[in-house]
């Protein structure tokens, strides 16, 4: 069952004279259960999109068009007006680097009021403390947490704490941005089994996991989107997604990096040749053609089509390829 469908998402940030076209009709629908990882080179527009699926964009950004179907709202992006009942209750951010997310002149247990009372405000103190600590305690943090300010924990504590906040309300959709590259290997464990387990006890119905790291969402995610020049080129269950990449750039990107799958220990890594193209000018056909080996001559100016595949067993796979779309005849053109 769809938790969540984001449709037609353009934005651009306005800065001078100039626009960075940063998101081009993003689409993403995030499952009942599972979570969405979505992963991409740096620059390709994910912490944007997270802002926005989160309901809260930056001030410079220019949201054009864009729908957010959750829980029978149908939100609409361009309008931040609408944005807010759902902000926090519906919808939380667990934002990348955790001391610009805390507030240092608060103890963590106010803050963690201040959220709480944000939903119901007439929620007892001592109700507030009581709930935090049982998300702390899951979080492998001690009690004492709650009366310490964010200078007194340690990064790795200051994570997890960041962590239990936005989860705090059991928000249906939690947009994790990044959460865990600044982490240690095992606090980035402890946050990762966590995220899992909120997700099977349903305090939190679906997540969207932002990365740049294929081999993490390998283990974590349940489907896989990958994002290149604010575009998702394609979407699929991230075993699929991992053994047999179909859009040129995720092929690339998945030779890039080590995933930790057997077939693929000992092979080489290649780079992507190339860089991402200026996002201040539109781009008319697929933004990976002057990288992609494959390319013809409309890839340059043609948007290739969304295709769907559907396969038996392991759902629905989509990706966007002029290569694709010319090749396979079973493929149905959305
Ligand atoms: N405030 C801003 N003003 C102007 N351009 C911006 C702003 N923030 C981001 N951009 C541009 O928008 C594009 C997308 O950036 P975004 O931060 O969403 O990418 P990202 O995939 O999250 O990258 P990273 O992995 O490095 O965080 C980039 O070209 C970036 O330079």
């Amino acid at each position: 069952m769809t938790l969540a469908s984001l449709t037609g998402l353009t934005a651009h940030y306005a800065a001078g004279d100039a626009e960075f076209h940063a998101l081009d009709d993003v689409g993403l629908d995030v499952r009942s259960g599972q979570i969405l990882g979505v992963v991409g080179e740096s620059g390709c527009g994910k912490s944007t999109m997270a802002s926005v699926l989160s309901l809260n964009p930056g001030p410079s950004l220019r949201v054009t068009s864009g729908t957010l179907a959750i829980g029978g709202n149908d939100v609409d992006l361009t309008d931040p007006a609408s944005h807010r009942p759902l902000r926090g209750g519906t919808v939380a951010l667990l934002p990348q680097g955790a001391l610009n997310a805390l507030n240092p002149t608060r103890r963590v247990g106010a803050m963690a009021h201040d959220i709480l009372a944000a939903g119901d405000r007439r929620i007892k103190r001592s109700e507030s403390l009581r709930r935090t600590a049982a998300r702390l305690e899951a979080l492998e943090l001690p009690p004492r947490v709650l009366r310490a300010y964010p200078h007194q924990l340690s990064g790795g504590m200051r994570q997890r704490v960041v962590t239990a906040l936005a989860t705090l309300r059991n928000p249906r959709l939690l947009v994790a941005d990044e959460p865990s590259s600044a982490l240690d290997v095992s606090s980035q464990r402890l946050l990762v089994d966590l995220l899992r387990r909120l997700v099977a006890d349903g305090l939190v119905e679906g997540i969207v996991f932002i990365t740049h790291d294929v081999a993490l969402l390998s283990e974590l995610a349940d489907r896989i989107a990958v994002m290149y020049a604010g575009r998702v080129v394609e979407e699929a269950p991230a075993r699929d997604l991992v053994a047999s990449p179909r859009h040129p750039y995720s092929q690339a990107l998945l030779a890039s990096v080590l995933v930790p799958e057997a077939g693929t220990r000992g092979r080489r890594l290649a780079g992507i040749p190339g860089s991402p193209p200026d996002l201040r000018a539109p781009i008319a056909g697929c933004p990976f053609a002057p990288r992609c080996e494959h390319a013809m001559d409309k890839c340059a100016v043609e948007r290739p089509p969304r295709l769907v595949h559907v396969s038996p067993g392991t759902g629905s796979r989509d990706d966007s390829c002029w290569r694709t779309a010319e090749t396979e005849e079973a493929a149905h053109v959305g």
